[in-house]
């Protein structure tokens, strides 16, 4: 984004993709707490995106949501404006990126940056739960079901070697087979011990910018330490500290080549006195 581009906040209230549906919450909360007002950032709310009931199966509710968030996205990056997606559960990455690839319009490749627990890269053939914010990466790159791949447009909004995943610590067998035979960056949290963290983001920012068009950033709260950000539906123990996310993603401000940041699975129910609510405050003044 660039120095003085206004944000216009989306919000999706939905716990359609997850098990733990509280994520649906998010987004009201959030807004409460005025996290994301700060002191050169003033992120203006535009509409809080909500499913439809009674449009079929979970595939389906999702996916037209997705293509509502899609269009929207897209309409907030015409206008000049940076969008932040806030979720709800994960699976509205799929809205989210396909909208910035719409918009793109073929001027070149998206890259990503994924900041997450867990690689949310299954199929319907490799999930153990059946919940679909453990699969759009796996859809964004053109794997799963068809009306997620083929949201907004008929292609895969993502390739393999312009995506990295930064975080991660909790995975099934079948979604770290997918990325490895895809051959994406996984930097586990083991790694990020070993390097630092600076040092791998600047990796996965290397990724996501070479040969693309532009790159977002997707943040799952749960890549936080749940011992000290509770308010997630799928803690996993080990993660990160808000303080050396922030201090990290200090790398990205500024930067004109971030095209759009979605921050998500705030869950308020499992939230202890707003802590995991202001550390997505604190994350996303960071980046702006
Ligand atoms: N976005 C998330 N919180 N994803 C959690 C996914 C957990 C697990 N891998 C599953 O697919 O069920």
């Amino acid at each position: 984004m660039k120095a003085t581009q206004p944000v216009k906040v989306i919000g999706v209230a939905s716990g359609v993709g997850a098990q733990d549906r509280g994520c649906e919450d998010g987004p009201s909360i959030l807004r409460e707490l005025e996290v994301f007002r700060g002191a050169d950032v003033t992120a203006v709310w535009g509409g809080v995106l909500r499913p439809k009931a009674g449009a079929g199966s979970a595939v389906s509710v999702d996916a037209e949501l997705c293509t509502r968030l899609a269009k929207q996205v897209r309409h907030t990056l015409d206008e000049g404006r940076f969008p932040l997606v806030v979720g709800g559960d994960h699976s509205c990455a799929i809205g989210t990126w396909s909208g910035v690839h719409r918009w793109l319009d073929g001027r070149g490749p998206l890259g990503l940056i994924w900041i997450d627990a867990h690689m949310d890269s299954h199929t319907f053939a490799t999930t153990p739960s059946g919940a679909l914010h453990g699969m759009p990466l796996a859809a964004l790159m053109g794997y799963g079901e068809h009306e997620l791949t083929e949201l907004v447009e008929h292609v895969p909004k993502l390739k393999p070697e312009h995506v990295c995943l930064l975080g991660v610590r909790s995975f099934e067998e079948g979604e770290a087979a997918l990325l490895h035979r895809l051959g994406v960056r996984v930097i586990g949290m083991q790694e990020i011990r070993a390097r630092g963290l600076a040092e791998v983001l600047a990796e996965a920012m290397s990724i996501a910018r070479n040969g693309t068009a532009g790159f977002g950033v997707s943040l799952d709260l749960d890549v936080l330490d749940p011992a000290e950000e509770p308010g997630v539906g799928s803690p996993a123990p080990g993660g990160l500290h808000c303080h050396e996310l922030e201090q990290a993603l200090h790398q990205l401000h500024g930067d004109p080549a971030l095209l759009a940041m979605e921050i998500v699975e705030y869950n308020p129910h499992r939230d202890r006195d707003h802590l995991t609510a202001r550390a997505a405050g604190a994350l996303f003044r960071a980046v702006l």
